[in-house]
């Protein structure tokens, strides 16, 4: 049945269960109500039912967290665990977060609070991973708003398929995908306003950015996108483990950097080890850039030019003294 929606979703999250290294007991699906958590409940539940062979059995948590954002988000959150309830989960679990900030960071700061408190209730069931409902529309749009920010590789790659214990099943199946999925369960998908709400930026590339390109470009830019993510993912991973290798290399015996060393590498692999090393030094990662990192590359090539100090952020300064590179955090004032 390879046209069969819900098959299509089971087999996803099967290919992610096998890639583990050892077969997870306990799968915890964070379930917002929308089409693409709900279609990935659908197919953890009909992996679980439909046998596993050697692997254990599946013991399937339901999550939905409650952002207190919006008029009846309450019973909302109570809509979705009766669904995850009907779909045959073998527990739900309902959680309320506290969400600080406003306008566009509210995005960004009930996406944190969301993953604080699904890893706290992984801990408390036992999960051994918890999924997200995450599809290749939203890498597509992930990979674009990279672009458009000017991000550096690692972040132009968009979403990772996963990161400790969270992983993302369905980061190769469409919106459509899930949607048929849903439809064909007789499943009634919650639709999010804030996923319409012109005000966000996320909605503004779903609902414009995106159409105009494949209006403009043709069809298939979204699996363009998608496809370029994973290229740089990979790119980004194979020079990240150059430059930790080579930050090995290029340490000055009195801390910090030989500026000798530094010369002769790859610029791409130059200025991850400078990075890695004003990260080291106390920046702040949300606050240290690519000018920043633009500045301790010029100090590699300063032979002669003054000053030969950089201020970063986090009250950081890179110093540089003959062939030393050396970092320098003030103490903070109290
Ligand atoms: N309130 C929530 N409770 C539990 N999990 C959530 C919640 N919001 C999002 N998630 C998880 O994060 C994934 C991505 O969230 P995002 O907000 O990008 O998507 P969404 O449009 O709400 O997705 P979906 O269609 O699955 O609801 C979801 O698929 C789901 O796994």
């Amino acid at each position: 049945m390879p046209h069969d929606p819900v098959f299509r979703l089971r087999q996803a999250v099967r290919a992610t269960l096998d890639a583990e290294q050892s077969p997870p007991a306990t799968l915890l699906v964070a379930c917002s109500g929308g089409a693409d958590s709900l279609a990935l409940l659908l197919g953890v539940i009909a992996e679980r039912d439909g046998g596993r062979g050697e692997a254990p059995e599946l013991r399937v948590v339901g999550v939905t967290v409650d952002h207190d954002l919006q008029e009846g988000s309450a019973a909302q959150a109570q809509r979705v665990v009766a669904q995850m309830a009907t779909l045959g989960v073998d527990e739900t679990v309902a959680t309320r977060v506290r969400v600080e900030g406003a306008g566009q960071g509210v995005e960004a700061a009930a996406r944190e609070a969301r993953y604080a408190v699904l890893e706290q209730v992984a801990e408390h069931v036992g999960a051994d991973l918890v999924l997200l409902g995450h599809t290749l529309d939203d890498q597509a749009e992930t990979v674009l708003l990279g672009l458009a920010r000017g991000s550096g590789g690692r972040s132009l790659g968009g979403m990772r398929r996963g990161f400790g214990r969270f992983r993302r099943p369905l980061l190769q199946l469409r919106r459509a995908d899930t949607e048929a999925a849903c439809a064909q369960a007789g499943v009634e998908p919650w639709q999010d306003p804030h996923n319409a709400d012109p005000r966000f930026l996320r909605p503004r590339v779903r609902h414009t950015v995106l159409p105009t390109l494949e209006r403009e470009l043709g069809p298939g830019v979204a699996e363009t996108l998608a496809r370029t993510g994973w290229q740089l993912q990979d790119d980004a991973e194979a020079l990240e483990a150059l430059a930790r290798e080579a930050a090995e290399r290029v340490a000055h015996p009195g801390g910090g950097l030989d500026v000798v060393a530094l010369a002769a590498l790859h610029r791409a692999v130059r200025t991850r080890v400078l990075h890695a090393a004003a990260l080291a030094a106390g920046c702040p990662p949300s606050e240290l850039g690519a000018v920043h990192v633009a500045a301790l590359e010029a100090q590699v090539h300063n032979t002669t030019l003054l000053p030969r100090e950089v201020q970063l952020p986090g009250h950081v300064r890179a110093v540089r003294a003959g062939d030393h590179l050396r970092f320098e955090r003030a103490p903070v004032a109290r």
